[in-house]
C-alpha cells in the first residue's frame, strides 16, 4: 500500500544542507500497522511527511496503492492526497470551529452537497466516540477527545491511507491506550492501513505489526515487531526495548544453597502449556519461582519468568534441554 524506493531528504543547500533522510526504502502492505520508532532528530516527521508530499523528497519515488506520487502534477497530487488521512501530536483543530464544523471541513473542501456532508458528520461522531460534543469547541474537550476529533477530519474522505504523527505523545497513558484502541478498531473493522511515527515503545508493542527502528536518518532495523522486540539487535533498538521491558533486579533474589538461577522466555502459545510444570514433574529438579510477567505485543502474549532451579546438574541440564525443545526460552542466569 505505501512503498518508499530510496528516499533521501536535504533540508536547504550547499554547506548548510541536513540531510534527516538518507535512502531509505520500506514497504507498508495492506492493512498493516507499521510504526517507524525513533529519537528526536531520528528523522521520522520528515519520513512521514514524504508519503503524502508534505515534504518532497531529494530524490527516490513514494508510492501509494496503485500511484506514485512523486511523478504527479500539484493538482493530481491534491486528489490522491485525499485518499491518505493525517493526524497530528497537536491535534491541529480550527479553534474557532465546532467539533462537526471540523469534522466537516475536508468534505466541503471535496465539495460534497450539505446533506451528504450532515449524514457523514453525524457518521464519524459516531465512529469516534464523540456524539454528545458535536457543537463544542476544540477548548472545551480533552486531549483525548481532541485527537478523536482529529482522527475523524482524517477518515471524513475514507482514506486508504492514516499516518499518525505522534498521535499520542501529547496524551496521559490512560488516554493514550484508548486512542490506540480506537486506532487498532479502524484498522480492523475498516481495513485502512496505518503508518505511525513515535518514540514511545508501548506504542509499538501495543498496536503495531511491523516497526522501523530509525537512527541518524536510516533505517537501522526492521522486522516483525514480536521479533525486534524480544531479539533487538541494533544499540537503538536495545535501549528503547529494555526502557519498556520490566526490570529485574537480580541481586535482589535470595538463593538456596545450590541452586542455579534461569530466566525463561515464552510467547505465543507455549504462554498458556504447562510446559515448565510438565517438564519438572518428570525430573528430581525443584523449582522456586522468584519472578513472572505475562504481557502482550499487540495480540500475542509473551513474558519471561526468573527461576530458580535445585537439584543434581545432569537432571537441571536435562529440564533446561527439555524446556528449550519444547518452546519455552531458558537461559542461564549464574
Ligand atoms: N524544516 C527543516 N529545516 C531544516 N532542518 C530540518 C527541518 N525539519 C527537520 N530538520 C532536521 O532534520 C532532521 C530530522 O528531523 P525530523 O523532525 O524529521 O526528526 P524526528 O525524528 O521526527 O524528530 P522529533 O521527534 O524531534 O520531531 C533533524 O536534524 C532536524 O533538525
Amino acid at each position: 500500500m505505501i512503498e518508499l524506493r530510496n528516499i533521501s531528504k536535504y533540508y536547504g543547500s550547499g554547506q548548510h544542507a541536513v540531510q534527516a533522510i538518507r535512502n531509505i526504502s520500506l514497504q507498508v502492505g495492506q492493512g498493516e500497522i507499521f510504526g517507524v520508532i525513533g529519537h528526536s532528530g531520528a528523522g521520522k516527521s520528515t519520513l512521514l511527511r514524504c508519503v503524502n508530499l508534505l515534504e518532497r523528497p531529494t530524490s527516490g519515488s513514494v508510492h501509494v496503492g496503485e500511484t506514485e506520487l512523486t511523478a504527479l502534477t500539484e493538482r493530481q497530487l491534491q486528489k490522491q492526497r485525499r485518499k491518505i488521512g493525517i493526524i497530528f501530536q497537536h491535534f491541529n483543530l480550527l479553534s474557532t470551529a465546532t467539533v462537526r464544523d471540523n469534522i466537516a471541513f475536508p468534505l466541503k473542501l471535496d465539495k460534497q452537497s450539505k446533506a451528504e456532508i450532515r449524514w457523514r458528520v453525524e457518521e464519524l461522531l459516531q465512529l469516534v466516540g464523540l456524539q454528545e460534543h458535536g457543537d463544542k469547541y476544540p477548548a472545551q474537550l480533552s486531549g483525548g477527545q481532541k485527537q478523536r476529533v482529529g482522527i475523524a477530519r482524517a477518515l471524513a474522505n475514507n482514506p486508504d491511507v492514516l499516518l499518525c504523527d505522534e498521535a499520542t505523545s501529547a496524551l496521559d497513558p490512560q488516554t493514550t491506550q484508548s486512542i490506540l484502541s480506537l486506532l487498532q478498531d479502524i484498522n480492523e473493522e475498516l481495513g485502512i492501513t496505518i503508518l505511525l511515527i513515535t518514540h514511545e515503545m508501548n506504542v509499538i508493542r501495543s498496536i503495531c505489526d511491523r516497526v522501523a527502528v530509525m537512527e541518524g536518518g536510516e533505517i537501522v532495523e526492521e522486522g516483525s515487531v514480536l521479533d525486534v522486540f524480544l531479539t533487538p539487535k541494533h544499540a537503538v533498538t536495545q535501549r528503547f526495548v529494555s526502557e519498556n521491558a520490566d526490570k529485574i533486579d537480580f541481586g535482589a533474589f535470595k538463593r538456596r544453597a545450590g541452586g542455579q538461577l534461569f530466566r525463561i522466555h515464552y510467547s505465543g502459545d507455549e504462554t498458556y502449556e504447562p510446559i515448565l510444570f510438565e517438564t519438572l514433574k518428570a525430573s528430581g529438579v525443584s523449582c522456586a519461582i522468584l519472578h513472572g510477567t505475562v504481557s502482550r505485543i499487540k495480540h500475542t502474549p509473551y513474558g519471561q519468568l526468573v527461576v530458580e532451579l535445585k537439584g543434581e546438574p545432569s537432571e537441571i541440564d536435562r529440564v533446561v534441554a527439555a524446556m528449550n525443545r519444547d518452546g519455552l526460552h531458558a537461559e542461564v542466569i549464574s
